[in-house]
């Protein structure tokens, strides 16, 4: 093992031992989930298989920070905080996962850090990298084993843009059908995907 590789297991000890303290069992287990499933796309998808791996790592890391705590992270960083994220902060955990992965652990690589931050929301003309995480945190095995989520999951494969355009209109079904607002960044992202995954 190459020293990169041996500093990469021990990190990837430390980010596991954190997420053991700061979220529950079973969200260990998705995030290790879209750490898997963001690997086998980056194979599939050429792109950088151990960026995929840190990023859906690292990506729910302040999935559990009460509101109080993300808005004053986000604010402090200089995140833009629109009316949407500031009523529903939640939906900042995306950000702030960042925030951390840097100031925790370190991460300085922006193509992962991006990746990170864009999960939730996505982005239009995200990179390779963020398409792969948004679409695994969708779609890894611990979400569950339909029919339509294992149609997804061959679309990811065969058609990453295609993948992203589809997860939006699943996560905007969703939304309207709870009756709760739609964040304008996922539906800019759905109209870039599927230009760019010629749908
Ligand atoms: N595009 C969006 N616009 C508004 N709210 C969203 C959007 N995407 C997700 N949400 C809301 O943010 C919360 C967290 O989303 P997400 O992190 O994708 O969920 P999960 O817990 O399944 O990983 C959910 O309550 C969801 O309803």
């Amino acid at each position: 093992m190459t020293n990169k590789e041996q500093n990469l297991v021990v990190e990837r000890e430390k980010v596991i031992a954190w997420l053991e303290n700061n979220v529950p069992p079973a969200r260990v287990e998705h995030i290790l989930g879209v750490e898997q499933m963001s690997k086998e796309l980056a194979i599939i998808h050429n792109a950088d298989v151990e960026k995929a791996k840190t990023a859906g790592l690292m990506h729910d890391l302040a999935k559990y920070f009460p509101a109080d705590q993300l808005l004053a992270m986000a604010k402090q960083k200089g995140i833009e905080i629109d009316e949407i994220c500031a009523t529903r902060p939640h939906l900042l955990h995306a950000d702030v996962s960042a925030i951390v992965a840097e100031d925790t652990f370190g991460v300085k690589d922006k193509e992962i850090l991006s990746a990170i931050a864009q999960h939730t929301l996505g982005n239009a003309r995200m990179l390779p990298l963020s398409s792969i995480v948004f679409v695994a945190d969708k779609l890894e095995p611990n979400r569950g084993d339909t029919k339509e989520l294992n149609t997804m999951r061959e679309i990811a494969r065969e058609n990453l843009y295609r993948a992203v355009y589809q997860v939006c209109d699943i996560a905007i079904k969703k939304l309207i059908q709870k009756g709760r607002p739609i964040h304008p960044r996922t539906v800019a992202t759905r109209n870039w995907a599927m230009q760019a995954g010629k749908c």
